[in-house]
C-alpha cells in the first residue's frame, strides 16, 4: 500500500499537534454550551476519534453518513443521505466535523437540511480545506485545520475507491494507481 504513495502531504505528527490544537479552541468555545459533534461518514471517521479526544468539555457524538464521490475522484453533484441521525437536534450546539471541504456540495447539503430541523447553533469543524476547487461559494468552515492544494489527497480517513482510509499520514497517489 506504502509503494501506491507519491508523496506525504501532512505527516502523522503534523495531523496529531493540529487536532490537538483545534480540541482546545473548542473546549474553550462550547465550555457554556450543548454540544454535539456530527460525524460525517465515512472519510472523518479518524478525525472524530482523534478530535473528540482532544476535546474536554461535555459532549455528545452522533453520526450522518451521505456519499456523492461514488468510487472515483470528481464530485457527481448529488449528495445521498445513506444515514441519517440517530437523535432530535433541537436546542444542541451542533459542530459538524468533517475531513475535507472540496466543492462544497456535501457541506452546503448537510448545513442546510440540519438547519431546518432548528438546532441551537451549527458550525463546521474541517480538518482540510480546498478553496481552488469551491463550487458552492458561501460554504465556510468555522474551524480548520490545514489548506490543502488542489490535488486529490488520501489517508487519515480519505479514501480513493474506499481504499487507503487507513493511512495515519496524508498524501498523494502516484498517477498510476488511477489506471489499475
Ligand atoms: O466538498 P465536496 O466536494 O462535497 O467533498 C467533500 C466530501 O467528499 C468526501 O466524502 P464522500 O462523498 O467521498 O464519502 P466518504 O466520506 O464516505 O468518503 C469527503 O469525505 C467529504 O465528505
Ligand atoms: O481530495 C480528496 N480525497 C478524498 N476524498 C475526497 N473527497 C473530496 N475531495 C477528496
Ligand atoms: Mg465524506
Amino acid at each position: 500500500m506504502k509503494d501506491d504513495i507519491l508523496k506525504v502531504l501532512l505527516t502523522e505528527e503534523e495531523l496529531q499537534a493540529k487536532v490537538k490544537e483545534l480540541g482546545a479552541q473548542i473546549t474553550e468555545d462550547y465550555q457554556d454550551k450543548k454540544l454535539l459533534l456530527v460525524s460525517v461518514l465515512k472519510g472523518s471517521v479518524v478525525f472524530m476519534a482523534d478530535l473528540m479526544r482532544a476535546i474536554d468539555t461535555y459532549c455528545r457524538i452522533d453520526f450522518m453518513n451521505v456519499s456523492s464521490y461514488g468510487s472515483g475522484t470528481k464530485t457527481t453533484g448529488t449528495v445521498k443521505i445513506i444515514k441519517d441521525l440517530d437523535i432530535d437536534i433541537a436546542g444542541y450546539d451542533l459542530l459538524i466535523v468533517e475531513d475535507i471541504l472540496d466543492s462544497g456540495k456535501t457541506l452546503s447539503y448537510i448545513k442546510k437540511i440540519l438547519m431546518e430541523r432548528k438546532p441551537n447553533s451549527i458550525k463546521i469543524c474541517t480538518l482540510l480545506d480546498k478553496p481552488e476547487r469551491r463550487q458552492v461559494p458561501d460554504i465556510k468552515a468555522d474551524y480548520k485545520g490545514f489548506i490543502v492544494p488542489d490535488e486529490f489527497v488520501v489517508g487519515y480517513g480519505l479514501d480513493y475507491a474506499e481504499t487507503y482510509r487507513n493511512l495515519p499520514y496524508l498524501g498523494v497517489l502516484k498517477p498510476e494507481v488511477y489506471s489499475k
